[in-house]
């Protein structure tokens, strides 16, 4: 694997097996200086968004990327949006972009089934964020059955289903890392504006009723927008609702 034009204020770590790289990065945080991408070829005990499993077959991909975020935590939390957008545009590499959209809060469609995921980690002390781990899943080769999931959840794809290029874990990284980086840059300099602006041109669902879930409550209404704050903003009959954190089913 060539690595010209990897973004070089970036380490890489790559991994055989892991227990997680959400994990491992945890441990390495201590003693860490520098923004640092951690691949795993395959993850015994990958962790998925709101305590769930997340199955790692080999092939598939499995990244974490621990760093040191400026800003205060609700800044930090919008990287998931910077996070789904350099998704996008290395997936964009391999496969039709307009195939492409992003479900809110952090998951990457590919012809509408799920094809990846993401989850934030982070550690912090008063209202400062110390390390966040951005961990990205996405299946390459392999999707997990309909059984795998949740009832209701979009059906999981993998990107092999929508191209014949040679899909390798170390090249997606390099392509990801690329694009993370312009991004950070992008959101360092003009905040999470254009960010915003970007993800909402690839949203899915946009202007149609959706329904998201909190708690056990089901909140029904029209996808109108995200907000300046990150927040899933529905009209509902009752009012425009903003939604800081909830599953969203079409
Ligand atoms: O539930 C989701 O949609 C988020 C899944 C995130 C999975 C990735 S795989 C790499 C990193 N390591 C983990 O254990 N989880 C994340």
């Amino acid at each position: 694997m060539d690595w010209a034009g990897w973004p070089d204020t970036y380490d890489r770590v790559l991994l055989d097996e892991v227990d997680s790289t959400m994990a491992e990065a945890a441990r390495r945080a201590p003693t860490l200086t520098t923004p640092t991408w951690i691949l795993a070829r395959s993850q015994t005990a990958g962790r998925g968004r709101r305590g769930r499993a997340w199955r790692n077959p080999w092939g598939n991909f499995a990244a974490t990327l621990i760093y040191r975020p400026d800003g205060p935590p609700d800044q930090v939390a919008l990287r998931s949006f910077v996070a789904a957008l350099a998704l996008y545009d290395a997936l964009s590499k391999v496969v039709p972009p307009a195939k492409l959209s992003l479900k809110w809060p952090n998951d990457v469609l590919l012809g509408g089934g799920k094809v990846a995921g993401i989850l934030l980690e982070s550690t912090g002390v008063a209202g400062q964020v110390n390390w966040l781990s951005i961990g990205i899943g996405i299946n390459l080769t392999q999707a997990p059955s309909m059984a795998e999931v949740e009832p209701g959840a979009v059906p999981p794809v993998a990107v092999a289903e929508f191209t014949t290029a040679r899909l390798r874990p170390e090249g997606v990284l390099f392509e990801l890392a690329v694009a993370f980086d312009a991004l950070e840059r992008s959101f360092a300099t003009y905040g999470f504006e254009p960010i915003r602006n970007r993800w909402l041109a690839h949203a899915a669902k946009l202007g149609e009723t959706i329904t998201a879930r909190v708690g056990s409550d089901n909140i029904v209404g029209v996808f109108d927008t995200v907000d300046a704050a990150g927040n899933l903003v529905l009209r509902t009959p009752r009012g425009p609702k903003a939604i800081a954190a909830a599953e969203v089913f079409f």
